[in-house]
């Protein structure tokens, strides 16, 4: 079942350690296949080394095991949550990369700091609110996926123009048209997470911000009707093309 989605979804997950987002096995890569309203998931806990696309797990939009042997991610409540809440987006990627991890547990969003930033995200990276006691329940990862929702709802977010975010206290989430998308964002935001502490230290400044027209400049060469950066619209380059 889903074969091509599984192993695309594999390879996704492969992308992690070959591009340093994760320790041990602390991440997770997910796609969604819109039309059967299934989505594949790396299971819970197993060594990169060691994982195989079949390993890889369906669920449905519950977080449900539809077929697969093994535990799906434990942070599956979460992807079923964003699918649901966000039906643009077709892969999601979480990780505890240390950069975005440090400020998601200083509670500060990532700041547009310049075109590194502005090529990929339409300002700031928001930083959710910290997840209280009574939503540490059962379901807790579906509320860190409702956490979520509702800081993109509070600031009226668009998840095209801003492809992530950080859970606080915990780490960051991204999301693109496809699972490699997703992980590319997951790459993008390490590194501005770094440089924008850098950035921070060096000038002094909390929010070393870009200037709103260089954000505009930077953000809509790459994407909308009018960009031209590359060979075609990045939405259709796979990893192959872009990482
Ligand atoms: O935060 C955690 C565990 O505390 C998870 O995001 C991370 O370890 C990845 O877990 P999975 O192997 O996907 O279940």
């Amino acid at each position: 079942m889903l074969e091509t989605l599984k192993q695309e979804v594999y390879e996704a997950n492969m992308q992690l350690p070959k591009l340093n987002l994760v320790t041990f096995t602390w991440g997770n890569v997910s796609g969604i296949d819109r039309d059967k309203e299934l989505f594949v998931i790396k299971p819970s806990g197993v060594a990169y080394d060691k994982l195989k696309p079949n390993d890889m797990v369906v669920v449905d939009l519950d977080g449900q095991i539809v077929e697969g042997e093994l535990n799906p991610s434990s942070d599956t409540p979460t992807h079923a949550i964003l699918y649901r809440e966000f039906p643009e987006i077709g892969g999601i990627v979480h990780t505890h990369s240390p950069w975005a991890v440090s400020f998601a547990q200083a509670g500060m969003d990532v700041p547009a700091c310049g075109t590194t930033h502005a090529d990929t995200f339409y300002g700031p990276v928001p930083v959710t609110p910290q997840l209280s006691r009574e939503q540490i329940t059962d379901d807790y990862e579906g509320n860190t996926g409702r956490v979520i929702v509702e800081t993109f709802k509070k600031y009226q977010l668009d998840t095209d123009a801003v492809p992530g975010v950080l859970v606080q206290d915990h780490g960051p989430f991204t999301w693109g048209a496809t699972p490699d998308k997703a992980v590319y964002n997951a790459k993008v935001l390490e590194v501005v997470a770094e440089t924008a502490y850098h950035t921070m230290q060096l000038s002094g400044h909390t929010d070393p911000s870009v200037p709103q027209y260089l954000l505009d400049k930077h953000y809509y060469r790459k994407h909308g009707d009018n960009a031209y950066y590359g060979q075609s619209n990045p939405k259709s380059m796979t990893h192959e093309h872009i990482l």
